[in-house]
């Protein structure tokens, strides 16, 4: 099996390239031979994964060092390839996908631990989320996709430069937090007609839609506490006419699962979900833009191979 890396070292407003530094090092005490990349700008992950994985027959093991928008592009080249694994090293802000597939949050610790599996053959498939729309740049996720309210938050934090002043602070992940009471006030809610599995459910007052594959959003959230990445069903969760000074709660409970509690929150499983709105509703994935408006999702069951632990 041949070992890859591919680094962005913009991640975290540059302190990437330095996790990668000391990483290079270790792997050199340890006489691992690889193959490094790093990306230049946006989609480079998925064209370099691509690539490699285009290029052998034999099993690649491809490593993102970054944050969700890296792993998100790479698993989004290697997919569909069944010879390409994909590991993460968490550098990024936010670094859900290590918290969904249990890997240490420590990048060093994180590589010891992807070196020890890889020497294993622990190698597990993972659930992935294929969407498309009017609208909507067509692809995969792996850690969620999110319409209306939460991607509101994750356009204005990608675009923002707080972003590397928080980091710079290592408060990377409550610039989420400053933008959401930011948009707390400006943001309307909107009508959706939510599709689940052929099921329809009508909201008139919608501040979001969130699917995900395991339990973690936003640098930590547990957004969907009860979410499995490898059981072939998404879970939805909606927030629907809810007053602005209960979602600050909301985003307070969501720390511990808590907001599933409230009668403001739906919470759905399905493996088809389509999401009509009367508006051009923000979209991400994986904390990406995505496009905006209606978007349809569906669960591609152990489609994709992850460097993790077995049961999860
Ligand atoms: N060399 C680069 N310079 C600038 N942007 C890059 C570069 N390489 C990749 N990108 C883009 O940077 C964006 C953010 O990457 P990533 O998510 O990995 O880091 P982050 O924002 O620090 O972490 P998180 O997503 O966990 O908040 C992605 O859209 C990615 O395509």
């Amino acid at each position: 099996m041949k070992l890859y890396f591919i680094v962005n070292p913009a991640a975290k407003n540059g302190r990437c390239k330095k996790v990668w530094k000391r990483l290079e090092k270790v792997l050199r005490q340890k006489h691992i031979s690889y193959e490094v990349f790093f990306t230049e700008k946006q989609g480079d992950g998925k064209r370099i994964a691509r690539q490699i994985i285009e290029s052998t027959s034999e099993t690649a093991a491809i490593i993102a060092i970054g944050g969700d928008g890296t792993v998100h592009e790479i698993a989004n080249g290697v997919f569909p390839f069944k010879h390409g694994i994909v590991g993460y090293i968490p550098a990024g802000t936010g670094n859900d996908f290590s918290r969904g597939i249990r890997i240490p949050n420590h990048p060093r610790k994180a590589l010891e631990h992807i070196l020890l599996l890889l020497k294993k053959h622990c190698f597990s498939t993972y659930d992935i989320g294929q969407f498309a729309g009017p609208h909507v740049q067509e692809g995969m996720f792996v850690n969620n996709l999110g319409c209306g309210f939460d991607a509101q938050i994750s356009r204005k934090v990608n675009r923002s430069k707080l972003k590397s002043l928080f980091n710079r602070l290592s408060l990377g992940k409550f610039v989420y937090v400053f933008y959401l009471v930011k948009e707390l006030i400006f943001y309307k809610p909107a009508k959706v007609v939510l599709q689940i599995d052929g099921e329809k459910h009508l909201f008139e007052r919608t501040w979001l839609v969130t699917i995900s594959n395991h339990p973690y959003y936003g640098g930590g959230m547990k957004i969907a506490p009860s979410a499995k990445s490898d059981d072939g069903l998404f879970h939805i969760i909606v927030v629907d006419q809810i007053s602005r000074l209960k979602i600050l709660l909301l985003f307070v409970t969501v720390f511990w699962g808590g907001h599933t509690k409230m009668k403001e929150v739906k919470v759905f499983a399905g493996k088809h979900i389509h999401i009509h709105t009367s508006s051009l509703l923000p979209l991400h994935a994986d904390g990406e833009n995505i496009g905006s408006g209606s978007v349809s999702v569906y669960v591609q069951a152990n489609a994709l191979s992850v460097i993790r632990e077995k049961a999860n």
